[in-house]
């Protein structure tokens, strides 16, 4: 029998397993790829991963609402939270301010929660620099760059202006894919999701994040009084 101060197995993720810390799933790609589809649908089906809602000087697309896909704020404001060293990270894209808040994040990792980032590159290196073993970097490529085009046109959330500035970019994003951990071509969507699904699923599974796991072996490894 393990003794009294012996971890005991908790209810976590999927089934039972051990008391773990949270991990930083970064979500990149060049616009249009696919990270908020994908981001959306792992919300919806695992309670286990939270939104890490940033702030941006951008509008609101039509749908989006303030304080669940963004904070949407002004430069003035910002500039101020940089100032003040409220992010994680933060960086200019496509001519706007995007910054991730550092309030919850690294009390809710100590606890076990896991979170989805949908940054750019530079933030991803941000991150990377401050809490690289938190962090798992997945980087989505449409199947093509004419499907890219089809996909940010058919969103039907931009305008012209702006879908031809995020296009002129996408092959300089597009650059940045061996920077991260894991490259997923977006063609289909299920397929790319499952494949989401399997790489946070391993990654939950790694030895370092699993905090319970030097208590309960201790306790696996006590004498056995049955035993004599
Ligand atoms: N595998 C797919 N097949 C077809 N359409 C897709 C696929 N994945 C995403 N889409 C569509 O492509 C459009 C762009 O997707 P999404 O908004 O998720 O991209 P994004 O990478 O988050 O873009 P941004 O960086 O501009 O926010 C959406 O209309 C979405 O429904
Ligand atoms: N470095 C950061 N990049 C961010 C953040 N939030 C979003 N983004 C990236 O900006 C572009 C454009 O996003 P959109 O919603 O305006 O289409 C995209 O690549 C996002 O991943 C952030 O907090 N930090």
């Amino acid at each position: 029998m393990p003794s009294d101060t012996s971890p005991t197995l908790s209810a976590h993720d999927e089934g039972n397993a051990l008391d773990r810390r949270g991990l930083m799933l970064i979500l990149s790609s060049p616009s249009g790829a696919g990270k908020t589809t994908i981001s959306r649908m792992l919300l919806e089906r695992d309670p286990h991963i939270r939104n890490s809602v940033s702030c941006t000087t951008r509008a609101p697309r039509p749908g989006e609402v303030d304080g669940r896909d963004y904070h949407f704020v002004g430069q003035d404001q910002f500039d101020r939270m940089a100032e003040d060293g409220e992010f994680l990270e933060w960086a200019h894209v496509f001519g706007k301010s995007y910054g991730t808040p550092k309030a919850q994040v690294k009390a809710g990792l100590k606890a076990g929660q896991d979170y989805i980032f949908d940054i750019d590159w530079q933030g991803t290196q941000q991150l990377y620099q401050k809490l690289e073993r938190d962090v798992v970097r997945i980087f989505l490529l449409p199947p093509s760059i004419e499907e890219l085009r089809r996909r940010l046109t058919g969103r039907g959330t931009d305008s012209a202006e702006v879908i031809a500035a995020r296009m002129e970019r996408a092959r300089s994003e597009i650059s940045h894919w061996d920077g991260y951990d894991y490259v997923v071509v977006n063609d289909d969507i299920d397929a790319c999701f499952a494949k989401v699904k399997q790489i946070l699923a391993s990654e939950r599974l790694r030895r370092a994040r699993q905090t319970g796991l030097i208590g309960f072996v201790r306790g696996l490894m006590e004498p056995d009084d049955e035993l004599g």
